[in-house]
Formats: structure tokens, C-alpha cells, sequence
């Protein structure tokens, strides 16, 4: 027990210490002031046994461990031309160049506005448009497409997922998912956790990012799917794969993608295949309240669409799929508000493994 992080009196404190020493990663059964709350005995057990800080994964130790299996990264990028450049450099140098873990580093151009796809290629990246990947597919637009698309242009045998948008990026984000996956053969699929500050007008709120996760994400993945809660950032934008696991799940091709992932996995793989790692903190640029609005129903429509896929909520009638959100009218038109519908139905690729087999048995 590190001193510092529990106060005299607090509950005894089940073991969440990683290897590193660096602490009590996640605090387990904390309690209200009127009774023990206790969390299932199958997350209390896994959260200290699957939670692993990013220091405790050394980049010389896991090139070892590494063998001779290679490494991709994907990073979906829509209009990211401030940040993506200085993410595909600090991974080319210290993960490419320098130990050499990671063997390809691909940005999906997800229908760029700007100069992303430049400013990717000019740092190192491989770069692909998104609609140009398995181009007889009917288009789909969002992040999900992005991530199945660079899971398809990619060959690794290891695939790690990094937003484009990111601030204080550093390599050990990619070695730090890597480290599960390259020593333990269990292990198979790994997902970030991290301080998300939120910054805007008002100055910055340390832990207030994360909004969906938090208004969302969280409280109803803790009601339908309790295995889960033991995932600090469910909805994190860092996470990696076995590519056979990553081939064998569907990718909701919206924002819905990220929730899609850890109920799949979970269903077909068990708790225990899952892991988590503490990348430290995440900045990221953040997205206006009307987004989140539209990325939520994106993942609600994901998790009731699980409900009913897994038995585990039979509704009489299946959720609406649009949206209705409203904005101020175009000032001088005499219109005060304006209605505005979005789709948020929960579209999907196929598992890629299932579409590669039925693309070779047509040729
Ligand atoms: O249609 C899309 C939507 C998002 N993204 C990328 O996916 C990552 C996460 O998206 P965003 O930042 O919009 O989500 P947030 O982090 O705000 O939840 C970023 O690199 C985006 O550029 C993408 O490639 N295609
Ligand atoms: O976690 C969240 O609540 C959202 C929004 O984060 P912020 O409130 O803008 O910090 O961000 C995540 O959610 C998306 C949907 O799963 C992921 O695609 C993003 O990568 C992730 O940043």
C-alpha cells in the first residue's frame, strides 16, 4: 500500500499495485458513508490481475517478446492536420526508427477537409483514404469505417488504434497497449486509460473529459454489462488487438465502434482477455456538446442492439433511430430554433475475416 493514497479509516484496500510500484492504480470497493459497496468479485479480481501501467512495459523488453510477429498502427484522422503530423513522428522515432517494435504506421484519411493526408505522409506515415480501401464496398461514413478500413489496408500481426487528435501524445502509449498483448498469449485485446482534463473557456476542469464516457458509456455499461466495469476509460480512443481477434468482430462503423468492441470481445473471449493500461493523462481536442449528442445515440443504439443480440433486453419495440436535436435559426430569418434529424442506427462492417472468405469463395 503506497502511503499517500489512503487516508486512516479508509477500507482495506484489495492489491491494485502495478509492477512498477507506481501505486494503487485503481482503488477497489470504495465505500459511501452509510454502507460497503461492493463490486462483482469477478471485476475485483481482475481489475488488479489485467490493470498495468504504461512504465511497466519497456520497449528493449517487449522487442524481445516481440519475436518475429509484426506491428501495425492505425490512426483515423478526419480534418486532424494540427496534430496528426507530430503523433506519426514521435511514434516513427522512438518505436520505427529507434527500437524498432512498431513496423508500420498507417493514417486513414477519413474524408479530410484539410491537409491531413500531407501533413501525415510528409511525417512518415503510409496514408490512405478511406473510401479508397476495398473500394467495390458501398461507402459508409464515421470513425468505426475508418478503423476497419486501416484494419484491412494493414498486415500486423498486433494492431494498435491512435486518434489522430491528440495533444500530448507519447510513444509509450503504443508500447504501454503492446505490453499485454506481446507477453501474455491470454490477453487479447487492450485498451488505454487516462487523467482527461477538459480545457475550454473557463480554463481546464483536470478530470472533466470524458463526457459521453461519463453521462453515458459508463452507467449503462455498469447496469447491462457489470463485467465491464472495471474498465476506467471504456470509450478510450487507444487500444489495441490480436488482428485474428480484431478480423472476427464486427466494427459499428459510427462512434458506436469503441462500446461495439468490448461487449464482442467480452462475449466471445471472456473477461479475461481483456486488459487495460494507464497511459497517464490525454488531451485531446473536444468535440461541441451537439457532437456528444449525436456520438451518444450512436452508442446507445450500439449497446440496446447488443441487448437484443445477446438475449439480454427483449424489447417490445426497438429504439427509434433518429435523432432530433435543435439549433438556433439563421438570425434574421425569423426563425428561432431549428429541428435537425440524425441517423444514429447502429451500422456495421462485417467481422473482416467472414468478408475476406466470402470475397475469396465469389472469385
Ligand atoms: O468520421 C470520422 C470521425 C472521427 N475520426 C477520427 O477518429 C478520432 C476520434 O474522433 P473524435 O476526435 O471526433 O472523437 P472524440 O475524441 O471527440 O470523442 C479522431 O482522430 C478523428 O479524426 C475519423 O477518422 N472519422
Ligand atoms: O470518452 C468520451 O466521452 C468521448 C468525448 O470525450 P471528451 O468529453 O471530448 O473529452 O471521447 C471518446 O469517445 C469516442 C466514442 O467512443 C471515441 O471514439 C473517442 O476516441 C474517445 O475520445
Amino acid at each position: 500500500m503506497v502511503a499517500g493514497l489512503v487516508k486512516p479509516g479508509e477500507p482495506t484496500l484489495d492489491r491494485g499495485r502495478s509492477s512498477s510500484g507506481k501505486g494503487i492504480l485503481v482503488r477497489i470497493n470504495g465505500t459511501n458513508d452509510k454502507a460497503e459497496l461492493k463490486v462483482s468479485a469477478d471485476v475485483g479480481s481482475w481489475l488488479p490481475r489485467r490493470s498495468s501501467h504504461a512504465a511497466d512495459w519497456r520497449p528493449a523488453d517487449l522487442l524481445a517478446a516481440k519475436g518475429g510477429r509484426t506491428v501495425s498502427v492505425v490512426i483515423p484522422a478526419r480534418d486532424e492536420e494540427h496534430t496528426v503530423g507530430d503523433i506519426v513522428r514521435t511514434i516513427r522515432r522512438d518505436l520505427v526508427d529507434g527500437i524498432p517494435l512498431v513496423d508500420e504506421v498507417l493514417v486513414v484519411d477519413s474524408r479530410s477537409q484539410d491537409a491531413t493526408a500531407r501533413v501525415a505522409a510528409e511525417a512518415g506515415a503510409t496514408v490512405v483514404a478511406q473510401d479508397s480501401v476495398l473500394p467495390a464496398l458501398p461507402r459508409m461514413a464515421g470513425k468505426g469505417e475508418a478503423l476497419w478500413k486501416g484494419l484491412a489496408a494493414t498486415t500486423g500481426d498486433f494492431v494498435v488504434f491512435v486518434d489522430g487528435d491528440l495533444y500530448d501524445f507519447t510513444s509509450d502509449y503504443v508500447s504501454g497497449l503492446l505490453g499485454p498483448l506481446l507477453t501474455d498469449e491470454s490477453v487479447a485485446y487492450v485498451k488505454g486509460f487516462y487523467h482527461r482534463p477538459l480545457t475550454g473557456a473557463g480554463g481546464t476542469d483536470a478530470e472533466g473529459g470524458g463526457r459521453v464516457t461519463e453521462l453515458v458509456a459508463r452507467p449503462l455499461l455498469n447496469m447491462y454489462w457489470p463485467e465491464l466495469a472495471g474498465f476506467v476509460q471504456p470509450l478510450a480512443g487507444e487500444y489495441a488487438g490480436r488482428r485474428e481477434v480484431l478480423e472476427g468482430i464486427p466494427f459499428v462503423v459510427n462512434y458506436g465502434v469503441e462500446v461495439g468492441h468490448l461487449i464482442d470481445i467480452l462475449q466471445a473471449h471472456g473477461l479475461d482477455a481483456l486488459a487495460q493500461v494507464d497511459l497517464g493523462k490525454r488531451t485531446h481536442r473536444h468535440q461541441s456538446t451537439q457532437a456528444l449528442g449525436r456520438m451518444s445515440g450512436q452508442i446507445m443504439q450500439t449497446l440496446f442492439d447488443r441487448l437484443g443480440q445477446y438475449g439480454r433486453l427483449i424489447t417490445a419495440q426497438p429504439p427509434a433511430t433518429l435523432l432530433a436535436q435543435f439549433r438556433r435559426g439563421e438570425s434574421g430569418h425569423g426563425v428561432e430554433r431549428e429541428m435537425v434529424l440524425t441517423d444514429v442506427s447502429c451500422r456495421q462492417r462485417p467481422p473482416l475475416a467472414e468478408f475476406l472468405a466470402e470475397s475469396r469463395e465469389i472469385a
